[in-house]
């Protein structure tokens, strides 16, 4: 088992937002979080990160405690996080974007090939400027500079924020390919369907507390679904 949540209680110094989470992400597997807005999903992904605050429970990597971490320190323990906003540098050329984010390694040849094996479609826009991209390219660029770094779980906050709705599909399915390849994926999304139709797994969270957890496809099923996320009359 590789990322392990226990009764992890996280906020921002003041009144807990998340209480009480327990989760589990393996290698290979994609485990999702929905819930609605509010609810304290990036702030759980946060508390794996180091962005926000764990101030009880357990967060271990392979058995490696992470809380005393620094978010840098997180991510060379393989925790990597992808934020919603992350930056990329948009007068560079993607090859250029991909090196500033390998973290000083000195294997960034050998990290882009294996970036390249992962994201096939990144070896086509290597030469360009990112400014010049698509948003759907960017977002595929800022998950490559993830990769640099060489994750054993990606933490990934919202992937298809902006995107088409054509393009949501698109871009879980290469998530969800990229967990299939070995990598542990914790997916905060906002396209819950969407979500449940691709992870293995899948937590609710309402009110920063897990109301639900178990296999995508069963959650996907529950009755009380459009109620919990909606809040639609059942
Ligand atoms: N940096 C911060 N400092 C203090 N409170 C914050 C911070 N970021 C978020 N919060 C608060 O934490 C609560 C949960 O927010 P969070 O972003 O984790 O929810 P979410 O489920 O991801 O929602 P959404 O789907 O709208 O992004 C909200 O009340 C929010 O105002």
């Amino acid at each position: 088992m590789s990322l392990v949540l226990a009764n992890v209680e996280a906020g921002y110094g003041g009144d807990p937002i998340v209480h009480g989470a327990s989760l589990t992400v393996a290698p290979g597997e994609t485990v999702a979080l929905v819930g609605p807005n509010g609810a304290g999903k990036s702030t759980l992904l946060k508390s794996v990160a180091g962005v926000a605050r764990v101030s009880g429970g357990t967060l271990t990597l392979d058995g490696r405690d992470l809380v005393p971490l620094s978010p840098a320190q997180r991510a060379e323990a393989g925790a990597v996080y992808l934020p919603q906003d992350r930056n990329i540098f948009r007068t560079l050329t993607v090859a250029e974007n991909l090196a500033a984010s390998a973290w000083g390694a000195k294997d960034i040849a050998r990290r882009r090939e294996r970036v390249v094996e992962l994201l096939p479609t990144v070896k086509e826009v290597m030469r360009q400027r990112a400014g010049g991209l698509s948003g759907g390219q960017r977002q595929m660029v800022a998950l490559a500079m993830a990769l640099m770094a060489e994750p054993k779980v990606l933490l990934v906050d919202e992937p298809t924020a902006g995107l088409s709705p054509l393009l949501v599909g698109e871009m879980l399915d290469m998530l969800i390919g990229l967990a299939r390849a070995g990598l542990g994926l914790l997916i905060v999304e906002q396209n819950a369907r969407a979500a449940l139709d691709r992870a293995d797994r899948a937590l609710v969270l309402v009110d920063g507390r897990v109301v639900r957890a178990g296999p995508a496809a069963e959650l996907a099923g529950m009755e009380d679904f459009g109620q919990l996320f909606f809040g639609e009359a059942a």
